[in-house]
């Protein structure tokens, strides 16, 4: 079987691309499945060059083709944020819940029409003797004044689909790689996934 590392320490990403990917015969694996710790510092001001440095660093650590994941929910209310600074907004320690009670506070006041906001996602494909090349995607929702659902991973409890009419928490792992921002930007990439794949070959 064919396999594809993502250049990610995130499970709720690597359970998205799980099923992503699981049409095409690909398994996925990821930053967890390896014995060494690889966790890049993202530096860049935007999703495009956090994916970038992932993917170029990890790529070259390991000597193999990858691809990374820069992602993030950006609230028009709050100006774009939190945005490339998504998983650390409450504090470096990456805390989904605590990010959640951060933003659901900020927007307290704020209401139903003006809690406009949209995922996006940046994948990055690198690896030895080739240009790197990065895919985009959005997701278009709401958010919710509370939680709703435990599927997923992130903030897709407070995230309002309206194409699914239910949170993103609330929605099967089939379901969000419909209309989410990977899935989205892994279909920009898929029209070159044939020739991609010749190169991918086996991971370890
Ligand atoms: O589908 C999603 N559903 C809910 N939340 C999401 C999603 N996609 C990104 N997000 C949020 C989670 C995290 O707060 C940030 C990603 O940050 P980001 O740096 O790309 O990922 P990460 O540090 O968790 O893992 P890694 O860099 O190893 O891939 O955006
Ligand atoms: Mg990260």
């Amino acid at each position: 079987m064919k396999k594809v590392l993502i250049a990610t320490n995130n499970k709720g990403k690597a359970k998205d691309f799980e099923v992503l990917f699981e049409p095409y015969g690909i398994q996925v694996m990821t930053l967890n499945d390896l014995e060494q710790d690889i966790d890049v510092e993202e530096t860049g001001t935007t999703f495009e060059e956090n994916a970038v440095l992932k993917a170029e660093e990890v790529a070259k650590q390991l000597g193999i083709m990858v691809i990374s994941d820069d992602s993030g929910l950006e609230i028009d209310a709050l100006n774009g944020a939190p945005g490339v600074y998504s998983a650390r907004y409450a504090g470096p320690a990456k805390n989904d819940d605590a990010n959640i009670d951060k933003v659901l506070e900020e927007l307290q006041e704020v209401p139903e029409d003006e809690r406009t906001a949209r995922f996006r996602c940046v994948l990055a494909i690198a690896g030895p003797n080739q240009e790197t090349k990065t895919f985009s995607g959005s997701c278009e929702g709401f958010i919710l004044n509370e939680r709703r659902g435990t599927n997923g991973f992130g903030y897709d409890p407070i995230f309002y689909t309206p194409s699914k009419q239910r949170a993103m928490a609330e929605l099967t792992p089939a379901e969000k790689g419909e209309i989410s921002h990977r899935g989205a930007a892994l279909a920009q990439l898929k029209e070159q996934l044939p020739t991609l794949m010749a190169s991918f070959g086996e991971v370890q």
